[in-house]
């Protein structure tokens, strides 16, 4: 049987990354999409401006709409601190098979809790579930559409406080041009673009960082 793109791309980080070595999983993913098969990882450029933005906030609590196979999983778990609570939510129960073996090959299988299913459906339970008050960062990288109707949701349901940060990748490209004119609009955030390219390609794109001002 055929191949999936992600089960390509595990293999790839499986051949060429050394196990436990988060950086080296980073590095083989995106020698793979830049050279192999282009995929929607955050990528390199990008993903070093979300690493400045972990880095500066050193979160207690993160979650991720995105999975996907995992790559900005692996940059945002291995620059937190021993006892943050990272929750990373994937729709598709095939990119969560895979990301969950690339996660683990990096060695963070203990710092991250990948959750699979739909924002809409686990974002009123996650503070029950998971005992977490409110998130100190957001990384938003799922459905487009989804981008807007899921801040407003995390805003009714608590999950932000003052000085949670909104971070929200492809706001150019696909484009997320109403959670833009909400997010750059509303008195209850400060936001700022983060001009970068459309992972490996010179296509613009950009993250969006939003203070929730509470
Ligand atoms: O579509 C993108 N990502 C979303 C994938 C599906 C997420 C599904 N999902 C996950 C969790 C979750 C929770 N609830 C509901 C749904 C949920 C994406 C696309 C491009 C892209 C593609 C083609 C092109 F020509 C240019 C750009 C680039 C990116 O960086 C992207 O991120
Ligand atoms: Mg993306």
């Amino acid at each position: 049987t055929q191949s999936t793109r992600p089960q390509r791309l595990l293999s790839a980080v499986q051949k060429n990354a050394t196990r436990g070595d988060p950086c080296s999983v980073v590095r083989a993913i995106d020698d793979f999409c830049r050279h192999k098969e282009w995929a929607m990882n955050v990528g390199d450029e990008k993903g070093c401006i979300l690493d400045s933005v972990v880095s500066e906030m050193n979160p207690a609590a993160v979650l991720e709409l995105g999975t996907y196979c995992g790559y900005s999983t692996v940059r945002i778990a291995r620059l937190l601190p021993p006892d943050a609570k990272f929750i990373t939510l994937e729709f598709n129960p095939g990119f969560a098979a895979i990301a969950r073996q690339v996660i683990a090959w990096a060695g963070l299988e203990e710092k991250v809790q990948l959750v699979e299913g739909a924002s809409g459906d686990w974002i009123p339970k996650i503070k029950e579930q998971f005992g977490i008050k409110t998130f100190d960062l957001v990384f938003l990288d799922h459905w487009k559409d989804r981008y807007l109707p899921d801040t407003k949701l995390m805003e009714e349901c608590g999950l932000l406080r003052k000085g949670s940060v909104l971070l929200a990748d492809n706001v150019i490209c696909p484009g997320t041009p109403d959670y833009l004119e909400y997010i750059r609009s509303s008195p209850k955030y400060e936001s700022r673009y983060f001009k970068s390219h459309l992972e490996y390609t010179k296509v613009e794109d950009g993250l969006e960082k939003s203070i929730f001002l509470g």
